[in-house]
């Protein structure tokens, strides 16, 4: 284990989502698929421009390409949605889910103000988005709760028009309980489709698929880069792509937890496990661990989760809880886990990250599911100038200006001047054409 600190542990932690470094497996992969050494950037490029030249024709061959799958049909029926059926107690935990996450947003101040005051009114107005695509992730696992926490703040904003996609098994099927998930929801159009072919349909329509306002929702680096590329064609809430988790303990801190914290989020495809505490002690007995419970992960996860773990694990060790906050700030990650003896002291030096999960009863792994906040978090630094999915991103505010004769006169003459030092004579004379003119 490679212990970072001072300013080797800064170098490590400074980084932004344009250079991020691509896994090794990733790039392997893309040579594997097409017989060349691309980027994911270049990947996602033919994609795109694929799909939005050949529409369904090139959605159906990059699925067969890298899913496996040829779906006849792209879009889910509604035979099929109703169908779709889950254990009893799977159908109740996703209730459970989507109830929580709703009850959370509907706290969220979400509305406009109009003011009818003396200057005449001014305000805000509040109003849903059109049409919105919810990406749900379906590579290595089948995120049903991606669907929940994406959808139900956009619900709660007030949109009704909610186009989902996921990447189809390889025998064309959606996972039945993501379909249970969207039954619940009230969602009725479901798609198959994944990865950046996935965001090119969204964002540029096909026959089947529409094109939607703004694309939501997490995924891999082919999923987020697509959506970079394909911002301004349509609206992205933010940069949600691999997962990451920085954990701070103290020497108080159970390694069991933490290494049980860590491995959670490790086994995302191409997550980055952080681990930054001021106990030298802790972190050789939280390597021992992790070295225990990883061997004891069944496969697939054991396999997903070393991946992360050997490539990307990072340990830091900090002088004291106040650089090992400053650290976290520049690292900025998507999750943040204080383990500390007293966590909730931390919180006034938190700045920069997705979500703050505080002490031993609020792991990360339960707000992946029934906390309450949606888990799609901004990853790669860009928590710096982003914010975890939220009814505002599914909502546009218009400004309302209708003042009165009063004000005009007032504050007409300072628009005017500054209209003229800006050279805008056309903009002075507009203002001016409605103030009295000047007896003299
Ligand atoms: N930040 C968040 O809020 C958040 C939330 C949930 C999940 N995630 C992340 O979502 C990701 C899910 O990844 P996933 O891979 O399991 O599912 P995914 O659905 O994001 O990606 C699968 C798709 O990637 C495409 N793909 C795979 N290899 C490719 C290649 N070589 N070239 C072109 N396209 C390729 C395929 O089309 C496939 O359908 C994880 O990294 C996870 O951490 C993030
Ligand atoms: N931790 C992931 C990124 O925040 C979300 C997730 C979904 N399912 C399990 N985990
Ligand atoms: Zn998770």
């Amino acid at each position: 284990m490679q212990v970072l600190e001072g300013p080797d542990a800064r170098r490590a932690l400074t980084r932004t989502f344009n250079d991020l470094p691509v896994p090794d497996a990733v790039l392997a992969r893309i040579e594997a698929t097409f017989g060349e050494a691309l980027s994911p950037t270049q990947v996602a490029e033919r994609i795109l421009a694929d799909v939005r030249a050949r529409g369904d024709d090139a959605l159906r061959d990059w699925t067969e390409r890298l899913d496996g799958a040829r779906p006849d049909t792209l879009a889910v029926s509604a035979d099929e949605l109703a169908a779709a059926s889950v254990p009893a107690d799977l159908h109740a935990a996703i209730r459970t889910a989507i109830a929580r996450v709703r009850a959370f947003y509907e706290q969220q101040p979400a509305h406009g103000f109009l003011n009818h005051g003396p200057d005449g009114a001014l305000g805000q107005l509040v109003r849903p988005l059109g049409r919105v695509g919810v990406y749900v992730p379906g590579g290595l696992a089948p995120l049903i709760s991606t669907l929940i926490h994406t959808a139900v703040p956009a619900q709660v904003a007030g949109v009704t028009d909610i186009v989902v996609t996921t990447p189809p098994a390889r025998d064309g099927s959606v996972h039945p309980a993501i379909l249970v998930a969207a039954r619940e929801l009230g969602l009725n159009q479901v798609f198959r489709a994944g990865g950046a072919q996935a965001i090119a349909a969204l964002a540029y329509g096909t026959a089947s698929i529409p094109a939607v306002d703004k694309i939501a929702g997490p995924g891999n680096l082919f999923v987020v880069i697509a959506k970079r590329l394909v911002y301004g064609q349509t609206g992205i809430e933010s940069l949600p792509g691999p997962t990451e988790t920085l954990v701070v303990a103290d020497d108080s801190a159970d390694p069991r937890h933490v290494a049980a914290d860590l491995l959670a989020q490790a086994e995302h495809n191409g997550a980055e496990p952080v681990l930054v505490s001021t106990s030298r002690e802790l972190l050789l007995r939280v390597q021992a661990e992790l070295n225990g419970q990883l061997e004891a992960l069944p496969e697939p996860n054991r396999g997903w989760a070393r991946d992360s773990v050997s490539a990307r694990m990072k340990v830091v060790l900090a002088g004291t809880l106040d650089e090992a906050l400053d650290l976290a700030n520049l690292y900025a990650p998507e999750h943040l886990c204080l383990l500390t003896r007293d966590p909730w002291s931390l919180l006034g030096q938190v700045q920069r990250a997705g979500g703050v999960f505080i002490g031993e009863y609020s792991m990360e792994a339960l707000g992946d599911y029934v906390a309450g906040p949606s888990h799609v978090m901004p990853t790669g630094g860009t928590a710096r100038f982003m914010s975890p999915v939220n009814v505002r991103d599914f909502q546009n505010i218009i400004s309302v200006v209708g003042l009165n004769e009063g004000t005009l006169r007032r504050i007409g003459p300072a628009g005017a001047t500054l209209a003229r030092a800006e050279g805008l004579e056309a903009h002075a004379r507009a203002i001016e054409s409605r103030l009295p003119r000047d007896p003299a």
